[in-house]
């Protein structure tokens, strides 16, 4: 792990002064699991289980916040099960799915969604011929429920495809009242109303957190990290980390504490938790 600089090494830990009280919000994909080429394989890092249970004996709470749907990542993480064993050491597991939208809880054990956005259902019936315009019809139509993401990471050309796909998705997302939300190799259109910071701040704000940790790879999560340095500016002790990948190398001058992937952010669990 780096600490991008003193302040950094101070945020660090002022975090671990109020680990108690702390509560450790997690992106998925590219955070808790390794970017593989199809969504649908994804899982957690083998490490992972281990560090969120030893997360358990000493923090308030653990977030999943996610663009994923709810059932979906918990399904690929099991975390029905890992979510009890953590309640058993001591802290609740939370999914926050599809940026905040869905909500579930170990203890709870449902999923609560809003309907789909009034455009998507319009959007997805013009998403394939805009992909045909593009030059992209054989990009992945990942379907949400309250979202859509075109992937391009299977295409032979996975960078030009997004790129040619960007504008025009976007601009059939606005017609339709929708926001999207570029990631690694993948176009997101969903609601605007509802991000992974507003997530990140009704998480502190319900858990009356002493602390704040969030880690993230992708510009999806941006808004988290924004949340996190803003609460701090309020007070709130807090920790940005970003899981960094070459995809999306920007993130990194946005964060405390840079780590290689999902296996660099089981490490800097572990040493968050580790006695100093
Ligand atoms: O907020 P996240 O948990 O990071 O979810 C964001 C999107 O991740 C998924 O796509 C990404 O991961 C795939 C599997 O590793 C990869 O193939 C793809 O290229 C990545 O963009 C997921 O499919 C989306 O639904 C999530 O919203």
């Amino acid at each position: 792990m780096e600490l991008t600089s003193d302040e950094a090494r101070a945020h660090y830990d002022a975090v671990r002064d109020v680990l108690a009280g702390t509560v450790v919000g997690l992106d998925f994909d590219g955070t808790l699991s390794p970017v593989v080429d199809d969504p649908e394989a994804a899982r957690l890092h083998p490490g992972a289980p281990g560090a969120l249970l030893e997360l358990a004996e000493v923090v308030r709470a653990v977030a999943v916040i996610t663009g994923r749907p709810a059932r979906q990542a918990i399904a690929m993480g099991d975390l029905d099960a890992l979510g009890n064993a953590m309640l058993d050491r001591g802290a609740e597991l939370f999914v926050f799915g599809q940026y905040g939208n869905e909500r579930w809880s170990a203890t709870e054990q449902r999923i609560r969604s809003p309907r789909p956005p009034a455009g998507l259902a319009s959007f997805e019936r013009e998403l394939p011929s805009v992909l045909r315009r593009a030059g992209a019809p054989d990009a992945f139509i990942e379907e949400k429920g309250l979202a859509v993401a075109v992937h391009t990471r299977r295409m032979d050309d996975p960078s030009g495809a997004f790129d040619r796909l960007v504008k025009p998705i976007a601009a059939l997302a606005e017609r339709h009242h929708l926001t999207t939300e570029p990631g690694r190799n993948v176009i997101e259109v969903r609601s605007g109303e509802m991000h992974k910071g507003r997530a990140v701040r009704t998480f502190v704000a319900e858990q009356e957190a002493a602390g704040v940790v969030f880690g993230g790879d992708d510009l999806g999560d941006v808004e988290a990290f924004e949340a996190v340095r803003s609460l701090r500016s309020e007070g709130l002790p807090g920790l940005v980390v970003c899981s960094a990948s070459h995809e999306q190398p920007d993130l990194v001058r946005l964060a405390d504490v840079v780590v290689d992937g999902p296996a660099g952010m089981v490490d800097l669990l572990g040493a968050l938790v580790r006695r100093p």
